[in-house]
């Protein structure tokens, strides 16, 4: 058995931290800190932070296949050339939504960016219901429109097969699955994997693991849960010292260590007192379980 080891490996105080994803060419782990409007990159062997500023919410970043990265920022994806911090504006999707922003994205293992959007917040989970939609970016830069009704769209990842397309729309307290076809990016027959309990909160960001078992990050409830998604039953629970876990993503070596992001706002002066790590980066380490490497955007 291996036991299970948490650090807080960077004390960053991100007020929303998120979207975690490892970039093995630079054995470093970025993330956004989406109110702050900063990309983060940091490197796991000199433990120094990048930080690139941009001009709106930036909910999530992505490995891009031609080098650099893309992003979520605002209501567009992005390309972000990290060497000389330029944006360049790829598509736009709520143009008729003014109060929109993206939230969580990730690319499918075609290479297409998936995103969905929200309206904004005004605190941590209260906002205009129903007013997000999900997204994916093509590697030509077309867009595609999956659905609308999303109140705060998060998690997404795809099993090992890439047959299944498994969405957090964080609201519905669910985490679901839809059949997916790799070939046409389309998704259907939508079902709910897993229900959550009271104490778990609210479902955030999600990673599968090699095995095909999901993570997902319990914003509120201060934990990863880990999920059959096949019979529906919580197989473990990690509790982290932090409570507003946000998202998930393996990374290190071989992909055997677990990275969480979580947040810093709607946390009162006595709960940043007890939890002074809250909007850190968090190291999970003896899970027993690897991860495999993310994506990256083919256009
Ligand atoms: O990180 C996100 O996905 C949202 O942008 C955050 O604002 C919170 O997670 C949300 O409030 C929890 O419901
Ligand atoms: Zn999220």
């Amino acid at each position: 058995m291996s036991s299970i080891k948490i650090e807080c490996v960077l004390r960053e105080n991100c007020r929303c931290g998120e979207s975690p994803v490892w970039e093995e060419a630079t054995n470093s782990l970025l993330f956004v800190d989406i109110p702050a409007k900063k990309v983060c990159r940091w490197d796991l062997l000199s433990k120094q932070v990048q930080r690139v500023a941009v001009e709106a919410p930036v909910s999530s970043v992505a490995l891009r296949q031609s080098g650099g990265y893309v992003a979520t920022i605002g209501t567009k994806f992005c390309a972000l050339n990290w060497e000389n911090q330029s944006v360049v504006v790829l598509a736009t999707v709520d143009k008729d939504k003014k109060n929109n922003r993206f939230n969580d994205g990730k690319v499918d293992p075609a290479g297409r960016y998936f995103a969905g959007t929200m309206a904004e917040e005004t605190a941590p989970a209260v906002l205009e219901w129903h007013q997000g939609s999900l997204y994916s970016l093509f590697p030509d830069h077309h867009v595609k429109k999956y659905f609308d009704q999303v109140d705060i769209s998060n998690g997404l990842d795809w099993s090992l097969d890439h047959k299944i397309f498994y969405y957090i729309d964080s609201l519905s307290y669910s985490v679901d699955a839809f059949d997916y076809d790799l070939q046409t990016g389309q998704i259907s027959n939508r079902r709910s994997v897993y229900k959550l309990e009271k104490d778990e909160q609210i479902p955030d960001g999600m990673c599968i693991d090699a095995e095909g078992k999901l993570w997902v990050a319990c914003y509120n409830g201060g934990r990863v849960i880990r999920l059959d998604p096949e019979t529906g039953k919580k197989l473990q629970t990690v509790k982290l010292p932090v409570d507003k876990t946000t998202s998930c993503c393996f990374g290190g070596k071989d992909y055997s260590e677990m990275y969480v992001t979580c947040a810093r706002d709607g946390m009162d002066p006595d709960g940043l007192l007890r939890q002074p790590e809250a909007g850190g980066i968090f190291k999970i380490t003896g899970l027993g379980v690897k991860g495999i490497a993310p994506y990256p955007y083919a256009g």
